[in-house]
């Protein structure tokens, strides 16, 4: 595996203070990074979340999608926990990059469903690889982990090179007007365990 650690230090947040971990895929380009709080060398499984790039949900305020809310409900349970690991990872628009996200939107915004939209531009509904996780978690001495997520294809990916799923937390976040259609296809299409039906229903 071509991932290497190549520094680390503080990242002060309004969360915790966590340690940031620098690491790069020499066969891509592509740099990623862990946030970690306190020790994991007891073995215990480890809270953790993979996130997934998102420039319009993490960094522009998107209401689109509920990345932004997921890594900001992620970064308080670790820090609530005092203990935790958060691997952002590089793969912006599940894989097919922001400029074909952008692409994907406006094929959203003239009624396609996100499914149909990456379809439309000869994507894969999902085209993300969890295998860099490997060596990163391997890096950080984390075998076993509590993983805040819906997508089982997270779990799978981890339990398939070795990285126990101890528990599978909900990271659930409300439908809005603009998210509705996103989260209700990212249930339907993408197999996502979300409980979106109380939500409706509670509406
Ligand atoms: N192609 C495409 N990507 C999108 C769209 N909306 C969001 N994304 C990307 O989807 C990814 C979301 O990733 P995660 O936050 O890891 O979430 P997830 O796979 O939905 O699973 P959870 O762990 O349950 O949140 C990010 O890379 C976003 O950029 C869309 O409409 N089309
Ligand atoms: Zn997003």
């Amino acid at each position: 595996m071509s991932v290497v650690f190549v520094a680390a230090s503080k990242l002060p947040t309004p969360f915790a203070t966590f340690t940031m971990h620098g690491f790069l895929d020499e066969a891509s380009g592509k740099e990623h990074v862990a946030l970690t709080l306190g020790d994991f060398s007891d073995g215990l499984p480890v809270l953790g979340r993979l996130h997934s790039e998102c420039l319009t949900g993490d960094a522009l305020f998107s209401q689109r999608c509920d990345c932004g809310a997921q890594l900001e409900a992620a970064l308080r349970a670790i820090a609530e926990e005092g203990r935790g690991v958060l691997l952002y990872l590089r793969q912006e628009g599940r894989g097919i990059g922001l400029l074909n996200k952008i692409r994907a939107y406006e094929l959203q915004d003239a009624g396609a469903d996100t499914v149909e939209a990456n379809e439309r531009l000869g994507f894969a509904a999902d085209q993300r690889d969890y295998s860099i996780c490997q060596p990163m978690l391997d890096h950080l001495g984390i075998s076993a982990i509590k993983l805040m997520t819906n997508n089982p294809r997270k779990v799978k990916a981890l339990e398939g090179f070795g990285v126990r799923v101890a528990e599978r937390h909900p990271l659930e976040i409300r439908l809005n007007v603009h998210n509705r259609k996103y989260l209700t296809t990212k249930a339907g299409k993408l197999g996502h365990m979300l409980g979106l039906q109380h939500q409706e229903e509670a509406e």
